[in-house]
């Protein structure tokens, strides 16, 4: 029987735990370890996952602060208040949404958060710290995938894995954690030649790529683990639905485990931000 990877269930016993330690924090320091959230622009996605990121934030018993900021603010400005969550001690953790409109510079927002505050993990020092095998503020996503694999695995040690897509964050994380785990890793992308093939060799298939239901039956090997990190929002019938970037009917019989869609990464994602800010916050504090 193939085991669905619950990642709603699971979410919410990592925000339990991160509530359990926040109440120990407050206790021991008297304050809340602090999320400050900046949101530019009305992106309604960046709307519902923001106010997601929130909801969360209080059940796990943290502080949280919302930025919100026009669309049309300039570099300067948002660079200032980066700033300014730098430096106050009640924010330990600093999580700029993205994409930002594209008259801002994505890298130099990411660049001037202090790495210690940098609870994505995208910093260019905590991408160093990851990929030397260091500890690191690892990028979210990615973090909720290897708690998600260690719930179907024991030992990840010598798995052939393999991860569907490159970006910043997600592929490129996730293959420097999975290495960090001591797993054989392939990085596979849309100029890759024979990916079929080399998916179907992988113990361990993690897809990020953001086309709904690319990967198919015959693309997996019986019996391998499957992280599906794709939310596409497909209209069918002129309704919308998420779909995986993993064909989850065809492919679901074939896996040992999988993780569905919606109710898979997306909640740990956001579990693991929780995670990300009571770490940075003990290790500011400590
Ligand atoms: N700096 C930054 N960090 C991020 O982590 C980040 C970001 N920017 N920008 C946008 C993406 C997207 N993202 C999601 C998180 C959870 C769900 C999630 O929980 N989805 C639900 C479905 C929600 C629905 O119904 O739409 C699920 O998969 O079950 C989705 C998407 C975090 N992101």
């Amino acid at each position: 029987m193939t085991r669905i990877i619950d990642g709603k269930q699971l979410a919410a016993q990592v925000v339990d735990d991160v509530a359990t330690e926040a109440k120990l924090f407050l206790d021991k320091h008297g304050v809340k370890p602090g999320l400050a959230v900046v949101l530019v622009g009305e992106d309604p996605a960046s709307q519902v996952y923001v106010r997601n990121k929130i909801k969360r934030a209080e059940e796990s018993g943290l502080n949280s602060i919302e930025h919100k900021l026009p669309a049309d603010i300039d570099q300067n400005t948002l660079d200032q208040l980066i700033d300014q969550l730098n430096q106050d001690p009640a924010v330990h953790g600093i999580l700029v949404q993205l994409p930002l409109p594209d008259h801002l510079d994505e890298n130099a927002v990411i660049n001037s958060i202090l790495p210690a505050k940098d609870v994505d993990g995208f910093h260019p020092v905590n991408v160093g710290l990851l990929s030397s095998g260091q500890d690191a503020m690892v990028p979210c996503t990615p973090l909720g995938c290897l708690i998600m694999l260690r719930q179907v695995m024991d030992d990840l040690t010598g798995k052939h894995a393999v991860v569907v897509g490159r970006s910043n964050i997600v592929g490129k994380p996730m293959a420097a954690l999975l290495l960090r785990e001591n797993c054989t890793v392939t990085t596979v992308h849309s100029r890759t030649q024979n990916i079929e093939q080399i998916c179907s060799e992988a113990d361990i298939l993690v897809v990020a790529v953001g086309s709904p239901e690319m990967v198919k039956a015959d693309w997996v090997k019986p019996g391998a683990v499957v992280i599906d990190v794709g939310i596409n929002s497909v209209e069918h019938d002129g309704a919308y639905k998420l779909k995986g970037d993993v064909d989850y009917q065809a492919v679901a019989p074939v896996a040992s485990a999988i993780t569905p869609v919606p109710g898979g990464v997306g909640p740990m994602t956001i579990a693991c931000l929780m995670k990300n800010t009571l770490t940075a916050a003990t290790q500011q504090l400590s």
